[in-house]
């Protein structure tokens, strides 16, 4: 093993217990997401238009686990053993899976409100151009970064990295600002729309099926602290935050696949029955939502 100073701010424990963290978020997200990917891939009933939205945002969330474990394994190690390039990578890639979670969230809650509201049949053609898109426009906006608007580098612990916010200059403003309109402020009034929109439905027709509030506090407690971070620091130094505060924003953020996995997948009901029937072999029930009118 190579030598290595303990980051400034981090002891010993401190990496050890951010490398848990890190390791048990990691592997349940890991185990519920790769289990909504083999259902959807193996059980053709299951495979739909609309689930294919859950299942793509299964693959994005999946990758952000895997850059979580990748980050739990250089903590253990105490350092970055995959140098500056492997770091940019990471970033890119951690990032990616980011970009295309929160808009595949976004794109679920529209899809939802067309399935209980307008009762509008999805087409696969719609389906595949959408998700398409939706992965180009993640890979091109986490791209930039390596072409110099945004700048990757290593986090505090420096066993992983992400978005250097500690520049604070205008490239990283007016990035971060984008992202915000881009990747927030859209998912955000979609997802209170729609589910406003199927709350309503619900209560029209007297059967919740399922919590409609649920998938806006979930991203918000996962990911509003960490934006709020990177929002503050396009006016203000974060450096003024101690370093393993700046280290436990991402390490919450990076448990968002595993409620992701629980809500839209396992908690879904045109796509629990596909689980199921993956996991124990016997048939789905179709459920019917006309049943409720
Ligand atoms: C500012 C901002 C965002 C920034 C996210 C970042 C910077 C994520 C980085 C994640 C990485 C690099 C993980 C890899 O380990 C969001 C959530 C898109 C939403 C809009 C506002």
């Amino acid at each position: 093993m190579g030598t290595y100073t303990l980051p400034e701010g981090f002891t010993e424990f401190d990496m050890f217990a951010f490398g848990s963290a890190l390791l048990v978020g990691g592997l349940l997200g890991f185990f519920l997401n790769i289990i909504s990917i083999l259902s959807f891939l193996t059980v053709r009933e299951m495979r739909t238009p609309s689930n294919f939205f859950v299942f793509n945002l299964a693959v994005a969330d999946i990758c952000l686990n895997i850059n979580g474990l990748t980050a739990a394994y250089a903590s253990y190690l105490r350092y970055w053993p995959f140098g500056q390039d492997g770091c940019s990578f990471h970033a890119f890639q951690g990032m990616i899976s980011v970009l295309a979670s929160l808009s595949f969230m976004a794109v679920i809650a529209w899809d939802r409100y067309h399935q209980y509201c307008t009762r509008q049949k999805l087409f696969w053609s719609t389906t595949l151009t959408i998700s398409g898109l939706i992965w180009i426009l993640a890979i091109f906006w986490s791209a930039l970064p390596l072409m110099g608007w945004g700048v990757y580098d290593f986090e505090p612990m420096r066993t992983c990295c992400t978005l250097d916010y500690t520049r604070g200059d205008r490239d990283y403003i007016t990035y971060v600002l984008s992202l915000v309109f881009l990747y927030l402020m859209f998912p955000s009034i979609t997802l209170i729309s729609c589910y406003n929109s199927i709350y309503k439905q619900f209560k029209k027709v007297h059967h919740h099926r399922f919590n409609t509030s649920l998938p806006m506090k979930v991203m918000l407690m996962c990911w509003g602290p960490y934006i709020l971070m990177c929002i503050y620091a396009c006016f203000e130094n974060v450096k003024i935050f101690s370093p393993k505060l700046r280290m436990l924003l991402p390490v919450i953020a990076k448990t968002n696949p595993f409620f992701n996995a629980l809500f839209y997948a396992f908690g879904n009901e045109f796509y629990r029955g596909g689980i199921w029937h993956f996991l124990t072999g016997q048939k789905i029930v179709e459920p019917d939502i006309k049943k409720s009118k």
